[in-house]
């Protein structure tokens, strides 16, 4: 990059800034004079152009990041910016996003290698998948107007833990009120079982809060702080719901979800949440605040967008299919992994159980048998 064009960059920063109303002011005698963020350096990388700016002393860093949009009006969609108090990194990607990310197995399976509990979001602007460690950022909240891509992401990461943890590592009880989406993973060896009622659902919750209970003596008997530190392996449980906001009036659901999110974390038990519009009455209080991770595909406006916990997720266009803003620490855009459905089912062939008589009841009955002895008390495993 020439030294004109990095001129050129600068003065549209500058420029940007000015419309953002991004300066502080000070009198000196009669005048009123404007303080500025100051432009460290701009530096060319291999996919996009770096620029440092401090912002001056007293002005809002959240005032910064919320002109975000400003920045984009000017410099085009495809940037990042990040930083906390004062210093701020902005990056002007050459290329954006693809609109479509082929579901790589191999790829995936390798990325999720060392992490306990890896959840497999897309490929962001640099081109690099975003797999992050549930045990570290617990109980996640997909939601997206319909056909933005939500049920597609659920596929992909239940599908990827499934292919890469074994089921003495990992295992699911799956809510599908909706009917639709997770009757593929019916009959999977990780799965405990997929329940389409509120009667069975809060069955199998009831259990799950036994085991939480078990969980929490045994961390106490052998005075560790997580499960990951028991001496004997507990498989982390995975409770995903589809469309979570059908359980609205289901109040002795709710408090298990509840509890799960307080108190799930420590003890390996995790949620995942799914809902097509985010519910603020669903998500006040507690489960909001536990509910660590949020990913949305596209919202409908903005206030839905903000409930969502992902800004800007309104500006997602509705042909942009799988399209997903993550909130972890920071907003990242990504583009989901494809998988169809035929794909996921032929992935997960060899995970197949064979039904028996009793069918899942017996195949939950051997899930438990993988849980240490102590964990367990004949009631709790009285189906
Ligand atoms: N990651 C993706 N890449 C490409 N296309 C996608 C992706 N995700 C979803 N799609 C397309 O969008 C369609 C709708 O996706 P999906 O069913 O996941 O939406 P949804 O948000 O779950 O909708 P609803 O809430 O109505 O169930 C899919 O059938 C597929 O054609």
């Amino acid at each position: 990059m020439s030294v004109l064009q990095k001129i050129v960059i600068k003065s549209k920063l500058r420029y940007a800034f000015k419309k953002a109303s991004i300066f502080t002011s000070y009198k000196k005698g009669t005048e009123t004079y404007l303080r500025r963020p100051k432009i460290h350096h701009v530096d060319v990388k291999e996919k996009y152009v770096e620029i440092v700016f401090t912002l001056p002393n007293g002005f809002n860093p959240e005032e910064m990041l919320s002109k975000r949009y400003v920045l984009q009006q000017v410099f085009g969609r495809n940037l990042t910016l990040e930083g906390d108090l004062k210093k701020f990194v902005l990056k002007l990607y050459f290329k954006g996003l693809p609109k479509e990310v082929t579901y790589r197995r191999e790829e995936l399976e390798e990325l999720c290698q060392g992490i306990p509990l890896p959840i497999v979001c897309g490929k962001d602007l640099n081109g690099e998948h975003v797999v992050y460690d549930a045990n570290l950022s617990p109980h996640l909240l997909v939601s997206g107007e319909t056909g933005s891509g939500k049920s597609s992401l659920l596929r992909v990461i239940l599908t990827t833990l499934i292919l890469s943890k074994p089921v003495e590592e990992v295992q699911f009880i799956l809510g599908d009120l909706k009917r639709s989406e997770f009757g593929l993973f019916r009959n999977q060896s990780h799965v405990r079982g997929v329940y389409v009622s509120p009667k069975e659902l809060l069955a199998a919750l009831k259990k799950v809060n036994a085991e939480i209970l078990k969980r929490g003596d045994l961390l106490d008997e052998h005075e560790v702080t997580h499960v990951e530190d028991l001496p004997m392996k507990v498989p982390y449980i995975i409770v995903a719901i589809d469309e979570v906001a059908l359980l609205k009036g289901e109040s002795a659901i709710m408090n298990i979800i509840d509890n799960i999110g307080a108190v799930g974390r420590s003890l390996g038990v995790q949620l995942i949440l799914s809902m097509q519009r985010p519910d603020h009455k669903l998500l006040e209080g507690k489960l909001k605040n536990n509910l660590t991770v949020r990913i949305s595909g596209r919202q409908s406006n903005k206030t839905n967008a903000n409930i969502a916990g992902a800004e800007d997720a309104h500006m997602i266009k509705i042909s942009e299919k799988g399209r997903m803003i993550l909130n972890l620490e920071k907003l990242i855009e990504l583009q989901s992994p494809w998988l169809s459905y035929q794909k996921a089912k032929k992935l997960l062939v060899p995970f197949k159980t064979i039904p028996t008589e009793k069918g899942a009841e017996v195949k939950e009955k051997k899930l438990l048998e993988t849980l240490p002895e102590n964990l367990l008390n004949e009631e709790d495993i009285i189906l």
